[in-house]
Parts: structure tokens; C-alpha cells; sequence
């Protein structure tokens, strides 16, 4: 298989493109490329065994109907080990944002935890099977990009696959996300679930229903920002762009 220095280059000479990498290897250290490496193999087979435990499921039983709940246990575990990629981006292990990573992470895990896991009446939804495959998608091809990368053997087709299937598989997320928070919302409403009335002891007061209906409302801010940065990354990445980007 040919490798990203082969066949994506800049147009840097092979050689020069591995002693860039080197350096930057170097730079990193010995140890924070080992657990950088251990953390995207594990993320990488989360994901393609929540993949391979999605397609099982509804070639088996011919419906989505139960997947959420047969698959919930490995999801909720791979999703929520995510949130170490903000303390990396925090301790600068990966050059990442912090405030774009921390947005990214932490609405997977709202949906995960505050909505299908609390919300049991809409874990058949067709839109949660919409955001399960786009994430499941998106993860094995970042992680296994992430752990090659760091191998330095990148095979192209990946790096292809990273900066290109976010175009498609971005919105289909975020439809089916949305979707899935509207569909929340009658259940929410009804139940009083996660709310807080006046009077109680706190003297404070929360309604889960407008908590939801602001989150979903901040999808039109802050997804624009993320899919604009997966494009800026996609422009430097495959196309050798120099990007200059804001710091936090
Ligand atoms: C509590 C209430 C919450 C309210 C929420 C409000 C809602 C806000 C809207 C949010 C919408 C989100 C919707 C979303 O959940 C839907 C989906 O995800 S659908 C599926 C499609 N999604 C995607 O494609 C995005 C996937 N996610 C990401 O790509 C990242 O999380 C993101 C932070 C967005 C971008 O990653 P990054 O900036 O790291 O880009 P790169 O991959 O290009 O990496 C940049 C450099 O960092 C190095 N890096 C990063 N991580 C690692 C790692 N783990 N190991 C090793 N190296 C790493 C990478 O190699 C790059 O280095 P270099 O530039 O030197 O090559």
C-alpha cells in the first residue's frame, strides 16, 4: 500500500517529508506518542466492533428496532473515553483546539448520556441509527488515520477517507441528532424529567424542555465552526494549504 508521503506530498521529496516527521515524533516524545498510539488502536476497535455489532444486529433481526439497546453498553464506553481528547489537546499532546475539540466531544456526550441513554421511548428512532452510522463511520476512518499517521504508514485511501467523508457524513450527523433532541422533546415536556420547580430549597429554577430547545438552537452557531474547520484542515491536509487559525 502506498503511504501518504508517497502519494499525498506537498511536493516535498519523500525523504524530507519522513524527516519532518521525525522531528515532529521527537518533539512529541517517547511517551506521548505510545499512549497517543495504545488510545486510537483501542478507538479504532470500539468503533469497528460497534460496526461490525450494528451490521450483525440488523442482518440478523432485519430491523433497527432494538439495535440502540443491544449496542448502548460499548457505545456509551468508546464516546465517553473520548473526553480524554480534550485533556490531550489541555496537557498539548495533540495540536488540536481545545474549544473546538471540547465542542465536538461534549455534545456526543450530551447525546449519548442526557438524551438516548435517559430517554428510553425514543431509542428506535429512525434518526438515532442516522447519527450511529455517520459517528461509526467517522470514528474508525479518524482513528485509524490518527494511528497510522502515527506509525508513519498512511496508507492514502485514509487520509482520502478522513478529509472527505466529514462532507457527507457531518450533516447526516447533525440531521439525525437534531431529530433525535425534537423527538425528546414531547417525552421531556410531559415527564418534567431533569427539571426543577419553583419553590424548592435552592431557590433555583430549570426546565430541561428549553435547556433542549437552546442546545438544539446552538447547533446553527457552533456546527458551522466545526465543519468550517474540518475544511480548513482538509485544504491543508490534502492539498498543502498554509493555514494561519486563530488560537483560543
Ligand atoms: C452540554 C451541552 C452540549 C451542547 C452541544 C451544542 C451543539 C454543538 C454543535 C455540535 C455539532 C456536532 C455534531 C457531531 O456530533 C456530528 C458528527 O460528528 S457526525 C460524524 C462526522 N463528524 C466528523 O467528521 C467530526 C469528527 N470529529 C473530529 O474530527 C474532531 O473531533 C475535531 C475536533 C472536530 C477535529 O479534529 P482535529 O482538529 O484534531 O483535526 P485533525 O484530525 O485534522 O487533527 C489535527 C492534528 O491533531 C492531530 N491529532 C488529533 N487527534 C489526535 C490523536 N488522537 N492522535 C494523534 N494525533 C492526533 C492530527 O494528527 C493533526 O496533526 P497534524 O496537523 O500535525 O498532522
Amino acid at each position: 500500500m502506498a503511504s501518504s508521503e508517497d502519494e499525498g506530498g506537498n511536493g516535498g521529496s519523500s525523504e524530507a517529508g519522513e524527516e519532518k516527521e521525525t522531528v515532529k515524533k521527537r518533539r512529541l516524545g517517547f511517551l506521548a506518542t505510545a499512549w497517543l498510539t495504545f488510545y486510537n488502536i483501542a478507538m479504532t476497535a470500539g468503533w469497528l466492533v460497534l460496526a461490525v455489532a450494528m451490521v450483525r444486529f440488523y442482518m440478523e433481526k432485519g430491523t433497527h428496532k432494538g439495535l440502540y439497546k443491544s449496542i448502548q453498553k460499548t457505545l456509551k464506553f468508546f464516546q465517553t473515553f473520548a473526553l480524554l481528547e480534550i485533556v490531550h489537546c489541555i496537557i498539548g499532546i495533540v495540536p488540536t483546539s481545545v474549544l473546538v475539540t471540547g465542542v465536538q466531544v461534549s455534545s456526543r456526550i450530551f447525546m449519548v448520556w442526557l438524551i438516548t441513554h435517559s430517554i428510553k421511548p425514543i431509542q428506535n428512532e429512525d434518526s438515532v441509527v442516522l447519527f450511529l452510522v455517520a459517528w461509526t463511520v467517522t470514528e474508525i476512518t479518524r482513528y485509524s488515520f490518527y494511528t497510522f499517521n502515527l506509525l508513519n504508514h498512511l496508507p492514502y485511501f485514509i487520509k482520502w477517507a478522513r478529509y472527505n467523508f466529514f462532507i457527507i457524513l457531518y450533516p447526516v450527523g447533525v440531521v439525525g441528532e437534531l431529530l433525535t433532541i425534537y423527538a425528546a422533546l414531547p417525552y421531556v415536556k410531559k415527564t418534567g424529567m431533569f427539571s426543577l420547580r419553583l419553590p424548592n430549597k435552592y431557590n433555583v429554577s430549570f426546565d430541561y424542555y428549553y435547556f433542549l430547545l437552546i442546545t438544539m438552537a446552538s447547533y446553527i452557531p457552533l456546527f458551522p465552526q466545526l465543519y468550517f474547520h474540518m475544511l480548513r484542515q482538509r485544504r491543508k491536509v490534502l492539498h498543502g494549504e498554509v493555514i494561519v487559525e486563530k488560537d483560543d
